[in-house]
Formats: structure tokens, C-alpha cells, sequence
């Protein structure tokens, strides 16, 4: 970096989170009894100088008139701001020791309390601007000194044209004083700092709207913390996933759009262009020609179990790690299942649509105790298992048929084939996953194989049933009822229509894929998936990635961390260290893992290291994607 810039940072709500005088007047009011009421007339006087809408020295004035404030509160402020400076800040000490000639605190607030605090950054009391209060024989604070030039109107411009510094000046702030110092013509660009507070006015005079200190060290190519500023990824979030994805993201600093529906391809096409990581559910699907347009996406978050959504293979090749929640929600769909079985062996749909239609049909006829009942599960994965665990404890005789070679819980019984599970069970329960062999893996020829009178339950994938078939297989009387929650089509919001052959049924049950739904799934799941892909983003780390080699990394101390996605070609680990070799890179650690289309290799090196190494890996044959983490 050029070493004739300039740095004029501003420090209420840019230095530290809080505003200053606020604080000072929270400590000395403390169980005052008129507190709330001064507090806001003072938080309204400083907004509005803030916003430009009075002149700085009126709401001084005013607000000093408010303050009974003492040198004991000051010590107590300090204490306080101490601990509230900025994050981005606090992050990036760098900065200020390197540039500590550089920098200049021009604040409209006191020097009695901003020196102690931007001295905890490394900042010299010669290098801060702002006021000083004056006192009473006691310690009172009894207004300010006048005479500052910084307690006039316009004082920060005033100031500057005294300091006539030479170079380029960068202003840092969240104030309309602080723009006023660009409009002047004394600054190169005016940075509206919105870490802490974003006043719309302000941020519309910015020349950059900076979120965090991140992003202007960013854009200046100056020493930061992090290698890149959070508040340049954008998450977009589809389906209406829970807010606490969206809130776990804001936190992260991310920028987040969310969107209660699905997109079509073709929308979905477009809006993904700039995204970096996109969040779903089952309705979304992420096609190659989706994946195409997609210049910046790193990782994509099933917001469900099921990623058949999902073209796996593309995203891998593209170097984009896909995650879900395999068992977030498991409970919720067996507890649904269960539900069902109770009331369709209780031939309650029918029974219920009788009472709607006003008709009294008190009779036992038809109505089953499920104790004793044989249900066949279809998939015994963490749904099927789960399932079986809570059958059997209330009196149900369990068997299942999995394609994988599974251990049975409790005293459940494994069948050998489909064929066996279908003609033994009272209840079939389909719980496989939605993958295209599985498609119709109920068509009439199982149907019929069904005993006669035995109920279906398909909460899985709507594909796996023939829905045509079962209609048959209900309308002949050799299936007593069904339970469905999931359709070949599905609309994609509430808000379109949704049909089916099987609308009208006596005993079905027809659910809008409502397995998952629950609160405490939703809830689970968001929080779940949101955290594993913040997690493969700052640190690599792509455990239970469904689609990624999964590698578990130690947390980064000290070191760069090099992030290597590749077609899995024989001797591509070779030609990486044998650059790493060529510049003498000192290697701290380094994992590798391939599937079968991929290889990811991580290497930890010592920051100081040639950045030809980076544009190396960079173009190395068969480099899908490539990332530096600090
Ligand atoms: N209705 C909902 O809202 C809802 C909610 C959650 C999950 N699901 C769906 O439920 C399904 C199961 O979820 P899970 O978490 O138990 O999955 P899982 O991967 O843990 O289990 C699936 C099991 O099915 C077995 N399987 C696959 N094909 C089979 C076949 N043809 N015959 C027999 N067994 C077969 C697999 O070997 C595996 O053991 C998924 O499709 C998922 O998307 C639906
Ligand atoms: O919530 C959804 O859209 C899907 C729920 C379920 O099918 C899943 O795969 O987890």
C-alpha cells in the first residue's frame, strides 16, 4: 500500500458499536427515575445531528443540558466502550499498528473517553480529534470546552482544512458530519460504515458502503484478518426455510435474500448468477443448466433430507459442496406415520368427512387396533428404524426390507424380498429415498401383491408410487385405505392448485409433503445446515457433505489455508506439492481425500509465502476450484 493515504475514522458507531454520550448517559441516569425519557431525548438529538436535520453544536448543547454525568461515570464508560469496540475492528489490529501514523480519530464526542479506548488498538492520543468536557471543583461534567473546533457547526470540515494533510483521504464513518468532510472536497471517498447503525441518507451520499472494516481493507488490498469480507457472500434462501437460517447467515455478515416459494428453472437460472451460497428445499431443482449460470456459488444447503433435487454429480464437478440435515427431521415423519396408521386402521378420513357431511356413523365396522398389526417397512434408513422402534413399543409386529444389508432393532424382522414384506404386512410404510431407480417401485403388480384389506403409507419420494395403480387397488377393495403425503407433482407454492387421482377417496389421507413440517424439525433443520455450510466456508471443513470427499480440518492457527478442488486424476497431489516444493513453501499440515469424481486437498501453510504459488495452483490442469482462507 502507498504509504501517502490518509485515514479519518469516525468513532461513535464506527469505532465502537455504541455511541458514546448514549453510554454515558445509561451509566450516570441508572435507576433514575425519569431514565427512559432523557435517554430517548437524548438518542433523538443525536440522530438527528446524525442525519443532518440540526446543527451539531445545538445537539451538543442540548444534550450536555440533559446529562448529570460525573468523572466516576466517565471511568465506568471507558470500562464499557472497551468492550464495545467494533467487531471488524477488534478483528483487524493490524491495521492500526501498521498505519497508526495514519490514522486520525476525528470524532464530534469527548477525548476523555475515545483516547483510552482507540489506545486499545494502539492509537496515539496525538492522532485523536474531538471535544473535552469541562467540570465542576467536584468532577460534574459542566459542559464542553467552546473554543474546539470540533464543537462548532461543521467542525469536522473545519478541522481538516486545518490539518491540510498531504496524500490521498479516506473517510470511515456513519455519520452525515463524516460526508460532509468528502462534500468538501477534503476526502478522495467517503466510507458509510454500517456495522452498527445504517442511516439510509447517509449511505446515499456514500462513495462505498462498508459493512464491516473487512470490506475497506478489502477493497484498499491492505493486510486484513479475513481473506474475504463476509458481506460479499450472498445467500439466497428459497421455500421458506426457517428464519433462524436467515438470522444464523445475518450474523455470519452475510447478505441474505429470501423467498417464501420455489423458482422455476429458468428464474432460478438468473437470480443465481451472483450467489454464493443458495439454500433450498425439495421443490428447487438445481439442474446443470441451472448450475451454469452460476459464476460464484460455493455450497448449497438442502434444507431437507432428500437432495434428489439435486444434481449431485454437477455440483461436485463445479466444486460445489452440497449439505442437508439427514436427521433433523426423522421424528416428525415418524410421528406422522404413526398418526396415520392409528386413524386409517380406524377408518377415521371417512368417518370424519361423514361428520363434516352432518351423518352419525357410530359402528365398530372396519375400525382395527393397530396391536398386533404386521407393518412392513419399505427402507429401513434413520426414518424406517425410527419408525420400527416406535411401532414396536406400541404393540406392532415390525418387519422391513431394505436394498442394503441393515441391522434389525429391537425384535423387528428382516425380510429377504419386496415380495415377502408385501404379502406378510397389514401396514407397508415406504421409506426409500427418491433416487430414479425407485421410481413406481409400487406399481400394480406390488399393489396387488398387497394382503387384501392392508393400508399404504408413502411419506418418502412421490415417484416410488404408482398413484394410477393405487387408485385401482383402492377402488377394487384389495387396499382398505392410504396414507399420502408426497406427489410425483407438487405445487410449488401455496398458492397454486394441487390435484390428484386419488382427491375423493374414501380412507386417504392426502397431506401437502407435510412430513418434515414441523416447528421443532424446521427449527433444527435451519440451524443445522446454516452452520455446516458457515463452517465448510471459513474453514474447508466439508464433514457430512453429500456430495464432497468428507474432511474433517483442525481449526486454523497461524497460517494460510490453500483449498484445491480437482477432477480425481492420478498424480495431481504430486504436481501440487512439487510447486509448493519450487517455492519453498513451509507446510504446516495438508489432508487430502478423492471420491469418485473429485479430489479436495487442503494445505496449511506459513503466511509468508510467494504469490506466484497461488496462480500455479490456479491454472493447474484438471482445477476445478480454488480458495485461500485466513
Ligand atoms: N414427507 C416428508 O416431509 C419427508 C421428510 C423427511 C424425509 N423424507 C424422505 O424420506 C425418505 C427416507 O429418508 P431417510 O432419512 O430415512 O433416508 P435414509 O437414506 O436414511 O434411508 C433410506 C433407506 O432406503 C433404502 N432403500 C433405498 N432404495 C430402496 C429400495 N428400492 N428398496 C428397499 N430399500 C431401499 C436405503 O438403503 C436406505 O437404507 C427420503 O426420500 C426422504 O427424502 C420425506
Ligand atoms: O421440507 C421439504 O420440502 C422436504 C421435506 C422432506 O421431503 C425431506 O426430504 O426432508
Amino acid at each position: 500500500m502507498a504509504e501517502n493515504k490518509n485515514f479519518i475514522i469516525d468513532f461513535d458507531s464506527t469505532f465502537t458499536k455504541v455511541e458514546g454520550l448514549e453510554a454515558l448517559a445509561e451509566i450516570a441516569l441508572h435507576n433514575k427515575p425519569n431514565k427512559k425519557k432523557i435517554l430517548e431525548k437524548i438518542e433523538t438529538l443525536t440522530e438527528k445531528a446524525m442525519q443532518g436535520d440540526i446543527s451539531f453544536r445545538e445537539s451538543l448543547e442540548k444534550r450536555l443540558a440533559l446529562l448529570p454525568a460525573n468523572k466516576d461515570h466517565l471511568k465506568l464508560l471507558i470500562v464499557r466502550l472497551q468492550k464495545q469496540i467494533s467487531t471488524s475492528f477488534n478483528r483487524n489490529p493490524t491495521f492500526f499498528t501498521q498505519y497508526k501514523n495514519s490514522i486520525y480519530i476525528v470524532s464530534s464526542g469527548f477525548k476523555d473517553f475515545i483516547i483510552p479506548v482507540v489506545e486499545r488498538l494502539g492509537l496515539s492520543a496525538k492522532n485523536v480529534y474531538a471535544n473535552t468536557f469541562t467540570y465542576d471543583k467536584e468532577g460534574n461534567i459542566t459542559g464542553f470546552d467552546e473554543d474546539n473546533i470540533l464543537s462548532t457547526n461543521n467542525g469536522k470540515v473545519k478541522l481538516l482544512q486545518q490539518l491540510d494533510l498531504q496524500g490521498d483521504v479516506y473517510v470511515v464513518g456513519d455519520g452525515y458530519t463524516d460526508y460532509e468532510m468528502k462534500a468538501a472536497g477534503l476526502a478522495n471517498k467517503f466510507y458509510a460504515f454500517t456495522e452498527n447503525v445504517a442511516r439510509e441518507k447517509v449511505m446515499h451520499k456514500a462513495d462505498h458502503i462498508t459493512p464491516s472494516l473487512d470490506e475497506f481493507l478489502y477493497v484498499h488490498q491492505m493486510n486484513r484478518t479475513l481473506s474475504y469480507p463476509k458481506n460479499r457472500i450472498k445467500v439466497l434462501l428459497l421455500e421458506n426455510i426457517h428464519a433462524d437460517a436467515k438470522k444464523i447467515f445475518e450474523e455470519e455478515g452475510y447478505q441474505i435474500e429470501s423467498l417464501s416459494t420455489a423458482l422455476d428453472e429458468a428464474e432460478l437460472a438468473e437470480k443465481i448468477k451472483d450467489v454464493s451460497i443458495l439454500g433450498i428445499r425439495s421443490k428447487s431443482l438445481l439442474t446443470e443448466k441451472v448450475l451454469k449460470q452460476a459464476k460464484r456459488l460455493i455450497g448449497v444447503g438442502a434444507f431437507c433430507i432428500g437432495t434428489n433435487q439435486i444434481d449431485l454429480e454437477a455440483c461436485a464437478k463445479k466444486g460445489v459442496s452440497v449439505f442437508n440435515a439427514p436427521f433433523s427431521n426423522t421424528r416428525s415423519v415418524v410421528e406422522l406415520a404413526i398418526g396415520e396408521i392409528i386413524f386409517l386402521l380406524r377408518n377415521l378420513p371417512t368417518k370424519m368427512q361423514a361428520m363434516q357431511d352432518g351423518n352419525w356413523q357410530k359402528s365398530a365396522q372396519n375400525s382395527y387396533e393397530i396391536r398386533g398389526k404386521k407393518l412392513g417397512i419399505i427402507g429401513y434408513g434413520n426414518i424406517g428404524a425410527q419408525l420400527s422402534v416406535l411401532a414396536e413399543n406400541m404393540g406392532l409386529d415390525v418387519y422391513y426390507y431394505d436394498i442394503v444389508d441393515k441391522l434389525p432393532l429391537g425384535n423387528v424382522t428382516k425380510c429377504k424380498s419386496l415380495k415377502q414384506l408385501l404379502t406378510t404386512c397389514d401396514i407397508i410404510s415406504l421409506h426409500v429415498e427418491g433416487k430414479t431407480e425407485n421410481k413406481n417401485l409400487l406399481g400394480e403388480e406390488e399393489l396387488n401383491a398387497m394382503k387384501k384389506g392392508s393400508i399404504l403409507l408413502n411419506l418418502s419420494r412421490g415417484e416410488v408410487v404408482d398413484l394410477n395403480a393405487l387408485k385401482k387397488a383402492l377402488e377394487s377393495g384389495n387396499l382398505a385405505g392410504a396414507g399420502i403425503d408426497v406427489f410425483p407433482e407438487e405445487p410449488k407454492t401455496n398458492q397454486e392448485k394441487f390435484t390428484s387421482v386419488l382427491q375423493g377417496m374414501p380412507n386417504v389421507i392426502l397431506t401437502p409433503h407435510i412430513g418434515g413440517s414441523t416447528i421443532e424439525a424446521q427449527e433444527n433443520i435451519a440451524n443445522f445446515v446454516a452452520n455446516k455450510i458457515i463452517k465448510y466456508v471459513n474453514t474447508g471443513s466439508s464433514t457430512s457433505s453429500v456430495n464432497f470427499p468428507n474432511l474433517q480440518l483442525p481449526q486454523l492457527q497461524d497460517a494460510h489455508r490453500l483449498l484445491h478442488i480437482h477432477y480425481n486424476r492420478p498424480g495431481i497431489l504430486a504436481e501440487i506439492n512439487s510447486i509448493f516444493g519450487q517455492h519453498n513453501i513451509n507446510i504446516d499440515g495438508q489432508y487430502l481425500k478423492t471420491n469418485q469424481q473429485i479430489g479436495y486437498v487442503i494445505t496449511d501453510v506459513n503466511k509468508a509465502y510467494d504469490e506466484a504459488v497461488v496462480n500455479k495452483l490456479k491454472s493447474l490442469e484438471g482445477t476445478i476450484k480454488f480458495r485461500v482462507l485466513y
